[in-house]
């Protein structure tokens, strides 16, 4: 049986993209379909490659190709990404730039934001981390490059700072200009200029996403960034008490203002739950249960994960190596998902459709 081009993408016509709520031709999403005898083969272009819904858009597609199509078809469905932006004009090598924040210091911001973008690389992404966290850098620690200095190279007359790069990620602190240690007495002006600097002063290459750790709570810097680059979307790093909720609330309700107006990706709670080492399936709520969640409903955005409290989050960031690089541990499965959540809020919101999807 010799079957056509058009009969396979009429067949794929069939298969919804589920979060962007139209079928992956219309969309753009199928290339390089080839058929020959029996066998058809075709490539479908993910918006990322931490796409979570990528086993069940391939076996979509293989039962169209049975449904429509024919059931004996040898069919091979190579999936590939090319990750979406909004930005193409201001910042047309930075594809997104994530925001990851938080109310109240101390709930594990720079922990997430470092995994969150090594568990964004190990998905097959470009991805820059930046610390803006101009009161207390800690990405130089959790990577293990304190006392880095980043060199500095000329184009067109014009210097341009190169990021570090170390367990694939580029990186780029407000540490690397500090002696380890030494506190800055930053002021409003200076704030803003030093992290206008880290953004565009900088050789980032291409990138699909740059992290960005921001300080604690509401201030300069965001107004900064809201104001001055495309941000792609924040995500909000709260623990489980009522006082970091209540901060967290209002580092929401910053993101909402007319003059930010930064689409929230969603919440994630840090320290959800307590499992000590020697019992990993115990899982005890020091600090309360469900308030990431409620925080989640509260702003009506997706609850992206739930991190627990464990000594070897800690341990591996406190030896430049952070957890999700660590794939034997179970902690560094709910990283790897967190990523996946952010990755498609991205797309979500990059596809125009405002709906955010509540898993
Ligand atoms: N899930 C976790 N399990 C165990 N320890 C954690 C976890 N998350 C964070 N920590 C530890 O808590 C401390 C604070 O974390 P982190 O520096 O990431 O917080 P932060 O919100 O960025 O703080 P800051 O406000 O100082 O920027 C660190 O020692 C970190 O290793």
């Amino acid at each position: 049986m010799n079957y056509t081009k058009e009969q396979v993408l009429n067949a794929l016509k069939h298969v919804q993209e589920p979060d962007l709520k139209q079928d992956l031709v219309t969309l753009n999403m199928i290339e390089d379909i080839h058929v020959q005898g029996n066998k058809i083969s075709f490539t479908v272009i993910l918006t990322t490659p931490a796409c979570p819904l990528q086993a069940m858009i391939e076996k979509d597609c293989r039962n169209a190709i049975r449904e429509y199509v024919s059931p004996e078809a040898e069919v091979e469905v190579k999936m590939t990404a090319r990750v979406t932006t909004r930005n193409a004009n201001m910042f047309p090598n930075i594809k997104n730039i994530i925001i990851v924040s938080s109310g109240k210091g101390g709930v594990g911001k720079s922990t997430v934001a470092s995994n969150l973008a090594l568990a964004l690389y190990k998905k097959g992404a470009k991805v820059g981390l930046l610390d803006a966290d101009i009161y207390g850098p800690s990405i130089p620690m959790m990577f293990g490059v304190m006392g880095a200095r980043p060199d500095v190279k000329t184009e067109n007359g014009k210097h341009r700072m190169l990021p570090i790069e170390k367990h694939g990620i580029k990186l780029l602190s407000i540490g690397f200009f500090a002696t380890p240690g030494q506190a800055i007495p930053w002021r409003g002006p200076m704030v803003s200029s030093a992290v206008k600097q880290l953004f565009n002063d900088a050789d980032w290459g291409e990138l699909d996403y740059l992290v960005v750790d921001f300080p604690p709570g509401t201030g300069d810097i965001h107004i900064t960034v809201a104001q001055g680059f495309p941000v792609a979307g924040a995500v909000l790093v709260t623990t489980p008490q009522n006082v970091a909720l209540a901060d967290a609330a209002k580092g929401a309700g910053m993101f909402r203002m007319d003059a930010i107006n930064i689409p929230i990706l969603g919440v994630v709670e840090n320290m959800s739950w307590f499992s000590p080492a020697e019992l990993p399936d115990n899982k005890y709520y020091i600090f309360g249960k469900g308030g990431g969640k409620a925080l989640a409903e509260q702003f009506d955005v997706p609850l992206l994960g739930e991190i627990p409290l464990v000594k070897a989050v800690s341990d591996a960031g406190d030896t430049g190596s952070p957890l999700v690089l660590d794939d034997s541990h179970p902690v560094s499965g709910a990283f790897l998902e967190l990523a996946e959540r952010v990755a498609q809020q991205v797309a979500i919101s990059n596809s125009g459709i405002n709906e955010p999807v509540v898993n």
